[in-house]
C-alpha cells in the first residue's frame, strides 16, 4: 500500500486569484498507475464559480483588447519561459495523472512551450489587406477583431498541448479565456495556469474552473456571455456543446474523434510500416484522437507484416510511465479501461479473430493500475463494432485487402475523417492517397499520430466541425473579419 504524504489541494484561478469553489467540495485525481496515490486535490466547481470566471473575463477584455498584438506577445514569451523552467515538474505531473509516458509528457510539455513562442510571434502579423474600392476616392481594407470571452473546454489526452494551443491564438489575437480543463488531468493544467499567472497577465485575462464537464463545460457551452467555444473532446460530447453554441448564436469549434486507417501497400518498406503501424496504434495507449486502429493491408504482404508487426509488439514494455524502461503505459482511468476491455469483447463476440494480448494486466506492479495489453484482431470485418467505433485504447484491427482501390474505398467507409497514413513507394499510390483519403491529416510513410504545431489541423467528416486549429489557421475561429470603407 502506497503511504501517501501531505497532497495538495488546487484552486480555480478568476481574476488573477487563487481562489476555492464556493460548493467547497474537491475530488481527487489519482494516478492510474497506482490507484491508491492522489496526485492532487481539484475543484468541484458550481455554475456561481463559472459566472465570477466569466464575470471577470468579461471586464479585462475591455483593455486587452485595446493591447497591441505586440505587447499581447510579450505575455506569452513569459509564459513560455516559465513552462520551460518547470518542464520536468510539470511533465512528471502529466505523468502520474493520466499515465503517458515521462518521455512523451517531456515532448509534449515542450510542444507546449513552443506553441506559446509561436503565437507571441503572431502578435505581429498583418490581420488584413486593402482592396481596391470601385469608388476611387474611398479606402476600402478588411480586418480583424477579437470575439471577446473564449471559453476552452479541454480533454485530459493532451492536457498541456491542447489547451496552450487553443488559449495561446485566442489571447495574442485579444480574447479573454475561461478554461475548463478534463478533470482526470486537471491538476497538470492547473500547473501550466501558474505558468500564465507568474507571466503576469492583467487580472481576469486567463482564468480556469474546475468541475464536472455536465456543470462547467455545459455551463460554458451555454453561457450568454461566452462569444467563443472551442472544445476537443469526443464526438457524443461535442455535439451538446455544439448544439448549445448554436442555439444562442455563439461562435464554436469542435474537434473530435478519430477511426484512423494506414494502409500497407505490396510495395510498402515493411519495418517502416510495422514502426509506423506499433507507433501509431498503441504510444499513449492509443489514447490520441489521431491513434491508428484500422490497419489495411495488400494481401501479398499480409502474413509477413502480421509476423513483423507481433514479433515487435511482443517486445514492448508495459509499466508505469515514471520508469525510463515503459514503452506504454496504463489507461487513464478504470472507466477508459473498462471501455477498452468491452470493445476487446465485442470483437470476439463479432467474430473477429484474437491474435494478440486482449486481456487486463491484473498481476504484480499492475495491481492497483489500470493497465490492459496491446490488443490485435485480424479477419475483421468493416461493419465490425471494433472497426467502426472509436475505442480510445491500444487496440488494432488487421484487414486484408486485394488492391489500393479497395483499401481506399474501406479506409473512407467511416463516419470519421481525421489523419490517414499510406505506406507505399508508388507515386500513382501516393497521388490516388491524398486526392481521394477523406482525412484532414494525411500521411505518406509517416504515421497517423503526430502534429506540427505550425500547420493546420483538424478533422473532416465527424472528426470536426470544420474548422482548424493550429498554424495560421487558428486566427480564422479566434477572431472576426471587419470589411471597412472609409470615404474622406
Ligand atoms: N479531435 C481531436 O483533436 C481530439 C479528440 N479527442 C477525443 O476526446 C475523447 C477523449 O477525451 P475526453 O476528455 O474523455 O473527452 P470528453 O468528451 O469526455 O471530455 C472532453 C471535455 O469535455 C468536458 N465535458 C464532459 N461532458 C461535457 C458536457 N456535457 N458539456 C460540455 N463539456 C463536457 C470534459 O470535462 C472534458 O473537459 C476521445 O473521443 C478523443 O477522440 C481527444 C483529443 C483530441
Ligand atoms: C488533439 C489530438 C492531437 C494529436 C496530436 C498528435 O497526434 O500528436
Amino acid at each position: 500500500m502506497t503511504v501517501q504524504t501531505e497532497v495538495k489541494t488546487y484552486f480555480n484561478y478568476i481574476n488573477g486569484e487563487w481562489v476555492s469553489s464556493v460548493t467547497n467540495e474537491v475530488e481527487a485525481s489519482i494516478n492510474p498507475a497506482n490507484k491508491n496515490e492522489v496526485v492532487g486535490y481539484i475543484q468541484r466547481s458550481s455554475i456561481e464559480d463559472l459566472n465570477e470566471a466569466v464575470a471577470a473575463a468579461k471586464r479585462a477584455q475591455k483593455s486587452w483588447r485595446k493591447r497591441s498584438g505586440v505587447e499581447r506577445g510579450e505575455y506569452l514569451y513569459r509564459a513560455a519561459d516559465i513552462l520551460e523552467r518547470r518542464l520536468e515538474e510539470i511533465a512528471e505531473t502529466m505523468t502520474r495523472e493520466m499515465g503517458k509516458t515521462f518521455g512523451e509528457a517531456k515532448a509534449e510539455t515542450m510542444r507546449g512551450v513552443h506553441i506559446l513562442r509561436y503565437y507571441a510571434g503572431e502578435g505581429v502579423r498583418k490581420i488584413g489587406d486593402v482592396i481596391p474600392s470601385s469608388d476611387n476616392e474611398a479606402l476600402m481594407f478588411t480586418t480583424r477583431v477579437p470575439l471577446g470571452v473564449v471559453g476552452v473546454i479541454s480533454p485530459w489526452n493532451f492536457p498541456v498541448a491542447i489547451p496552450i494551443w487553443k488559449m495561446a491564438p485566442a489571447l495574442v489575437y485579444g480574447n479573454t479565456v475561461v478554461l475548463k480543463p478534463a478533470s482526470e488531468a486537471a491538476v497538470t493544467a492547473a500547473k501550466v495556469i501558474e505558468c500564465f499567472h507568474e507571466a503576469g497577465f492583467p487580472k481576469g485575462v486567463v482564468n480556469m474552473i474546475c468541475g464536472p464537464g455536465s456543470v462547467i463545460g455545459q455551463g460554458i457551452a451555454n453561457h450568454p456571455d461566452i462569444n467563443g467555444v472551442t472544445f476537443t473532446g469526443s464526438n457524443t460530447v461535442g455535439k451538446l456543446v455544439g448544439k448549445a453554441a448554436f442555439e444562442r448564436g455563439a461562435k464554436y469549434q469542435l474537434e473530435m474523434g478519430g477511426k484512423n486507417p494506414v494502409i500497407v501497400a505490396k510495395d510498402a518498406d515493411l519495418d517502416l510500416a510495422v514502426e509506423g503501424t506499433i507507433n501509431g496504434g498503441l504510444r499513449s495507449t492509443g489514447q490520441k484522437c489521431t491513434a491508428t486502429s484500422r490497419v489495411f493491408v495488400e494481401s501479398e504482404v499480409y502474413e509477413t507484416f502480421k509476423e513483423k508487426l507481433l514479433a515487435k509488439v511482443k517486445q514492448l514494455k508495459i509499466g508505469n510511465g515514471m520508469d525510463s524502461e515503459t514503452w506504454m503505459g496504463p489507461c487513464v482511468s478504470e472507466a477508459q479501461l473498462n471501455t477498452v476491455l468491452s470493445y476487446i469483447e465485442k470483437g470476439k463476440a463479432e467474430g473477429a479473430d484474437l491474435i494478440y494480448g486482449g486481456k487486463r494486466c491484473i498481476e504484480g506492479e499492475f495491481a492497483n493500475g489500470f493497465y490492459v495489453e496491446p490488443t490485435i484482431f485480424e479477419n475483421v470485418d468493416i461493419n465490425m463494432t471494433i472497426a467502426r467505433e472509436e475505442i480510445f485504447g491500444p487496440v488494432l484491427a488487421l484487414i486484408k485487402v486485394h488492391s489500393i482501390e479497395e483499401a481506399l474505398e474501406l479506409a473512407n467507409d467511416t463516419e470519421y475523417g481525421l489523419s490517414a497514413s499510406i505506406y507505399t513507394k508508388d507515386i500513382r499510390n501516393i497521388l490516388s492517397f491524398i486526392n481521394e483519403i477523406e482525412a484532414g491529416l494525411v500521411k505518406v510513410n509517416a504515421e497517423t499520430a503526430g502534429v506540427e504545431f505550425q500547420a493546420p489541423f483538424g478533422g473532416m467528416k465527424q472528426s470536426s466541425s470544420h474548422s482548424r486549429e493550429q498554424g495560421q489557421a487558428a486566427i480564422e475561429f479566434f477572431t472576426s473579419i471587419k470589411t471597412v470603407l472609409v470615404k474622406a
